[in-house]
């Protein structure tokens, strides 16, 4: 799939598919050695990160477990509310375990932030966020996010994950939106 198959509705392509398979790479390579000798369970955050999840974990050596929760912070527009509640817990006790956060984006950090505070509560061995998008000029929060995909500036992106009601989420790179998307 490319731009033109979305039509009038991308504005610009940010990150490439290329550029997200050879990054995934690096951040994998990292991921392995950082966590050599010792457990680890990847918990995907529902829906975004599907993607990112399903091709890190791929390019991972390390035989690592996979769990997923669903939580909900953003209505159907593109702004967080801040209010997050858990649609869906893991089925992990996470208790000893090293966690690792899989993310699609982190913009404001509110979500990440919260659900950092809400794993520890359960008494993990260690917590720590990979996430393929980060946007710096956005967050609202101190957060510590061991592995980066992309900074990229503070605009609303789809793509690899990230929708926009519902849709785009199966873009295979991250891009931008025509203004008149979020006119209809
Ligand atoms: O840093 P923040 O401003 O808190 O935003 C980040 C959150 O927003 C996205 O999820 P979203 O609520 O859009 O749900 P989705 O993954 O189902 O699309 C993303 O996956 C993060 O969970
Ligand atoms: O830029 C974004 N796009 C889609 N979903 C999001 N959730 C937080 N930020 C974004």
């Amino acid at each position: 799939m490319d731009a033109k198959d979305m039509g009038a509705d991308l504005e610009k392509i940010l990150v490439t598919e290329d550029q997200i398979s050879a990054r995934l790479a690096e951040v994998a390579a990292e991921i392995d050695a950082d966590y050599a000798g010792r457990d680890l369970l990847l918990v995907g955050v529902l829906k975004g990160a599907v993607m990112v999840m399903a091709d890190l974990a791929r390019a991972l050596h390390h035989p690592c477990s996979m769990d997923w929760m669903a939580v909900s912070s953003y209505g159907a527009g593109t702004t967080s509310s801040g209010v997050v509640r858990i649609l869906k817990d893991l089925e992990t006790d996470i208790k000893d375990c090293n966690v690792l956060i899989v993310e699609d984006v982190i913009d404001s950090g509110l979500t990440l932030s919260w659900l950092v505070g809400n794993l520890r509560s359960r008494g993990p061995a260690s917590v720590e966020i990979c996430t393929m998008v980060r946007k710096p000029l956005a967050l609202d929060v101190d957060l510590n996010v061991r592995y980066v995909g992309f900074d990229l500036p503070n605009e609303f992106i789809v793509g690899y994950g990230l929708d926009y009601a519902e849709k785009y989420r199966n873009l295979p790179f991250i891009g931008t939106l025509a203004e008149h998307v979020y006119q209809r």
